[in-house]
């Protein structure tokens, strides 16, 4: 029998990044699905997480604590709040947080920028409505009220930029996030959204679970270079403590992985830093010369 893994044996230290590379038909994936177990047949050899061997546990004791980005994303037929939480376990702020980072809250918001920006000017509006003059008598109060206004503007401008600061967000009400569409109804059939922006979903899923060990299959290689690069800064910051694998077929996304993993025909043919594995003049400091990714 000729087995699309062989002769695999290596660790992978708590938090390490570990980027996979290597030409297709190496073996990428299927080293993905045997940590997560989805291959069960002729299966010789251990994969061990924290020292215990996976097969000694049942499948739903340690997927919990593994996430996967696919090659192929998915999304439901359902809202978009569904199909980032089936199950119901997350508030709506932690979900709405979530979208922001992954830029999925602006898919289902493309004014959320403005919208942001022009609040003050909503308020100055509405304080027009019912502060100026309001007794008619041709006083002053006017003014006065034109100067408590341009205070709380300020006040308010500066607390939203306290927000972007720390990294917060105004506290969404669901008839607000009704409003923007979260309960709007998704149909994985059309084309309501690119494949890259069904991975920013995918991303977004993960996010909202905190999971210990993640694999991205080629989890960005439908997006741009420009959100490639964010998606990565994101993982190193919201995911600094997980151990990440990624597999990737461009360069970009896995140059500041701790290590590199060279696969070919099913075994590990290089392992190491990427300095050590350019300097070492293999299949990895080809693939960077030729740019082949
Ligand atoms: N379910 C399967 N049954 C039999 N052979 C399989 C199965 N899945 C994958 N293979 C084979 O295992 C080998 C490795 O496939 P795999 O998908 O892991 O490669 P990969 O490196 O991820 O490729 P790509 O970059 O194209 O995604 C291939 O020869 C493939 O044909």
């Amino acid at each position: 029998m000729s087995y699309a893994l062989k002769n695999l044996n290596f660790s992978i230290r708590p938090g390490e990044k570990i980027g996979i590379v290597g030409r297709t038909g190496a073996g990428k994936s299927t080293l993905a699905k045997a940590i997560f177990r989805m291959i069960n047949e002729h299966v010789e050899g251990s994969i061990e997480i924290d020292g215990h061997d996976t097969a000694n546990f049942g499948v739903g004791d340690f997927r919990p604590k593994l996430g996967i980005i696919p090659q192929e994303s998915t999304m439901f037929n359902g809202t978009v709040r569904r199909n980032l939480d089936p199950l119901h376990e997350f508030n709506i702020e932690d979900m709405w947080a979530a979208m922001i980072k992954c830029g999925v809250a602006e898919l289902i918001e493309p004014e959320r920028k403005r919208k942001l920006t022009g609040l003050a000017m909503e308020s100055s509006n509405a304080n027009d409505n019912d502060g100026n003059d309001s007794d008619g008598d041709g006083d002053n109060e006017g003014f006065c009220d034109r100067g408590r206004r341009l205070r709380w503007e300020k006040a308010g401008l500066l607390m939203r930029g306290l927000l972007l600061v720390f990294d917060r967000k105004p506290n969404y009400d669901e008839d607000y996030l009704e409003k923007v569409g979260i309960n709007r109804d998704l149909n994985p059939n059309d084309s309501n959204f690119s494949s890259g922006q069904q991975q920013l979903f995918s991303l977004c899923r993960l996010l909202m679970r905190k999971r210990r060990v993640l694999v991205l299959d080629e989890a960005t290689a439908d997006v741009d270079l420009e959100t490639d690069r964010k998606i990565q800064e994101l993982i190193r910051t919201e995911f600094k403590d997980c151990t990440v694998l990624t597999i990737a077929h461009r360069l970009d996304t896995i140059m500041n992985s701790d290590r590199i993993i060279v696969m070919e025909k099913g075994e590990i043919s290089e392992i190491g830093t990427p300095q050590e594995l350019i300097v070492k003049g293999g299949m990895f400091a080809e693939l960077v010369q030729a740019n082949e990714f």
